[in-house]
């Protein structure tokens, strides 16, 4: 299992600390209140803690049940950081997947999940890279993401609307392919949203 190539290994605290204290002070922010004289290095572990996922083993176990029906998890919640404004976007994951030969731990979606949002992300690949790491990692006949976010860089600038969420899928296999499924997938997304 590889990690999302947005996290890079390669990351500086120290450095980032000094272009947070640099950034900071360039905006007019006094740096040398009892408040302020640790933000640089908060801050640079902040967006530090924001990139970095916590790695795991993606446990999958023989389907043994010979389960041949749809595994639905909804409401993940994630936070990520857009790669255009650096402003925090958050909202939630609903999976499903149609298994094949295994089925995976249930944790692991949610850790899925935290890989792929711990970065710099736009929302649409953060979807398509959680369907297609569950593709590679399990096989299953069908996989089905919806996430939904509501951008920081929309609400708090620019903008300036609240509370809008931003819905976006990726399909793959059978959940694509086949209306029955298709639609059994969307039935389980619909019932859990506005939750
Ligand atoms: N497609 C997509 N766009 C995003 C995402 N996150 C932020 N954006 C958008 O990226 C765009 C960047 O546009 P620019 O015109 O370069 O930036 P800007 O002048 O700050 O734009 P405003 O936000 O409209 O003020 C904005 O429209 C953002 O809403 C994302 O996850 N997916
Ligand atoms: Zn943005």
């Amino acid at each position: 299992m590889t990690a999302p190539a947005v996290v890079r290994p390669d990351r500086d605290l120290v450095a980032a600390e000094e272009a947070a204290r640099a950034f900071l002070a360039a905006l007019g922010w006094d740096l040398n209140t009892p408040s302020t004289r640790d933000t640089p290095h908060r801050m640079a572990k902040a967006y530090a803690d924001l990139a970095s996922p916590r790695q795991f083993t993606p446990t999958a176990f023989d389907n043994e049940e010979g389960c041949d029906q749809l595994i639905v998890q909804q409401a993940i919640p994630f936070a990520s950081v857009c790669e255009h404004h650096c402003l925090p976007f958050v909202g939630s994951v609903d999976f499903g997947y149609l298994p094949g030969s295994q089925i995976i731990g249930l944790s692991k979606l949610a850790r899925g999940v935290e890989l792929f949002a711990r970065g710099p992300q736009v929302q649409e690949r953060l979807t398509s890279q959680i369907a297609n790491w569950l593709v590679e990692t399990l096989r299953p006949k069908g996989v089905g993401v919806v996430v939904r976010a509501e951008h920081m860089c929309m609400r708090l600038r620019g903008a300036q609307v609240s509370g809008t969420l931003t819905i976006t899928s990726a399909l793959r296999g059978l959940v694509l392919d086949d209306p029955r499924t298709r639609s059994e997938f969307y039935s389980f997304v619909n019932a859990g949203a506005g939750r």
